[in-house]
């Protein structure tokens, strides 16, 4: 079988709505590949932190920058992936950080309203010339938190963002006015669905309630000309290596390295 690819359906999509869902993006073996290796990983373990949510709920992450020979990285520089970015992002896309999020059972906390380039503008992109690709390594439902969007928000451009506990979140007045007049989507996704989202695509998700876990992948690009003005983010401004879709499930490849260039909280 071959590897789903992006179409110009596809962009036609993410233009009108901010955001395209693709179904089976990953192949069921490379999803269970993936998260095995994710749930046995004790770099991440190491590396991971927490965002308390305005419940106290935490929801563990670890993020890192540059992209390697790790499992999560042969994904991120994966042919139908970086070819997808690449034609939402109109151009040649780098890539600027990859995150593991790990949604636990009963603990998991939910994210308030945000825009990416809400954080990302504060980075140093001077455009908003930026997407996140999220795959689900397990279900994503309502009961676990899956990803809301606001459909068409990323129309609206740059919301002010303030901090709203641990978290920081776009000004609630907009948000509001928004939801009365865009519909707002539960993004529920099967592991191995693959999101793309414009970075001005509002978004959040609830605490994860349940008994299931929701882990998912999301790796950030940017358009490699619109490179961060500041801050010390090397692949942002790199060509990424690009690698057959048939490499993940064909190399060894395990954890992340010690030595990744993770995010350090
Ligand atoms: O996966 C989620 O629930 C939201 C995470 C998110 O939006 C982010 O990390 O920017
Ligand atoms: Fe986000």
């Amino acid at each position: 079988m071959d590897y789903k690819k992006l179409s110009i359906a596809d962009q036609a999509l993410f233009n009108e709505d901010g955001y395209v869902l693709i179904k089976g993006m990953l192949k069921p073996e490379e999803v269970k590949k993936l998260y095995d290796i994710a749930i046995h990983d004790e770099v991440i373990s190491n590396k991971s932190f927490d965002r308390g949510d305005a419940n106290g709920l935490r929801t563990k992450l670890a993020l890192w920058y540059s992209l390697g020979d790790d499992a999560y990285s042969l994904l991120a520089r994966s042919k139908r992936i970086v070819e997808g970015a690449n034609l939402l992002l109109e151009g040649e896309s780098a890539h600027f950080h990859s995150k593991l999020m790990q949604k636990e059972p009963k603990v998991g906390g939910a994210w308030e309203w945000h825009q990416d380039y809400g954080y990302w503008y504060r980075d140093g992109f001077l455009y908003p010339q930026l997407l996140s690709v999220l795959t689900a390594l397990s279900p994503s439902t309502k009961e676990n938190g899956c990803l809301q969007v606001i459909k068409g928000s990323h129309r609206v451009g740059r919301i002010e963002h303030g901090f709203s506990g641990e978290q920081v979140g776009a000004n609630q007045e907009r948000v509001d006015e928004l939801l009365k007049r865009l519909e707002l989507v539960y993004v529920e996704m099967e592991a191995g669905d693959t999101l793309f989202f414009h970075s001005n695509t509002l978004h959040r998700s609830d605490a994860n309630l349940s008994d299931a876990p929701r882990w998912s992948l999301i790796s950030a690009y940017n358009l490699i000309s619109n490179k961060p003005y500041k801050g010390n983010y090397p692949s942002a401004s790199e060509a990424i290596q690009i690698v057959n879709d048939e490499t993940l499930l064909k190399s060894d490849s395990e954890g992340i390295q010690e030595d990744a260039n993770f995010l350090i909280k």
